[in-house]
């Protein structure tokens, strides 16, 4: 699991007070809130781009406590596709995320330029893609990673209705596959319905919230 104690979260002005946070394997949690509240902060905190000096983030498997910082390879955090080289090819990324994180992929590459069907622009520079393609490569790379530990932020960027079907498949899939999955979302995203729960960022405190699902 995945756990957060007592953080403080600041920038200009306090976002998060002595929030508590558990993510427990093999469940989707939605982070739900008000443009501007701190979801991208809190996502960058987690995966150790930005530091805090109160509370602590850490990864706890089989009763021993891992410094997230020193496991890096268990995590995957990919904020934006504005964060590509647009003269690399989506192709570059995939092999060197399998390369760099060397866990074992939760797809191949192979197998996910077919489930995305991106075999015509995968060899091409990103310059060239529209924007939903170079979510999809983002995704993608999720897959490649193999990390136990997905962080999202606002995934479905870009995405049209057949796509977005598609990526509520590939996080069932990655769920079961026994991965921790967080995604941030605005309020009301009909997406929620692929999450066992809700973090909500409220009153500078995050409040779980279940997910109950009509049969
Ligand atoms: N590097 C920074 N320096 C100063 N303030 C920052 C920085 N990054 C974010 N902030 C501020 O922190 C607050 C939270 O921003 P953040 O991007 O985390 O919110 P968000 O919930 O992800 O927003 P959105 O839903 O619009 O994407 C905002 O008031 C923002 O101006």
């Amino acid at each position: 699991m995945l756990k957060i104690q007592n953080l403080d979260l600041t920038t200009k002005e306090i976002l998060l007070y002595g929030a508590n946070m558990t993510l427990n394997k093999g469940y989707v949690y939605g982070l739900s809130a008000r443009n501007g509240s701190g979801k991208t902060t809190l996502l960058r905190t987690i995966s150790g781009l930005r530091k805090e000096l109160t509370g602590t983030i850490m990864i706890k498997e089989n009763d021993n406590t891992l410094n997230l910082l020193n496991s890096k390879r268990k995590l995957f955090y990919y904020e934006t596709s504005e964060w590509f080289d647009l003269n690399l090819s989506g192709l570059d990324y995939l092999k060197f995320i399998e390369s760099t994180w060397r866990n074992k992929p939760h797809m191949s590459i192979e197998e996910l330029i077919s489930f995305w069907e991106m075999e015509t622009y995968i060899k091409r520079p990103i310059k060239k893609y529209s924007l939903g393609m170079k979510q999809k490569v983002l995704l993608s790379m999720y897959a490649v990673s193999g990390a136990s530990y997905l962080l999202f932020d606002e995934p479905t960027i870009g995405l049209d209705t057949n796509s977005l079907r598609r990526f509520e498949r590939l996080i069932t899939s990655l769920k079961n596959n026994n991965t921790t999955i967080l995604f941030s979302s605005h309020q009301n995203d009909t997406l929620y319905k692929i999450c066992d729960f809700i973090y909500e960022m409220e009153d500078k405190s995050l409040k779980l919230i279940s997910v109950t699902r009509e049969e």
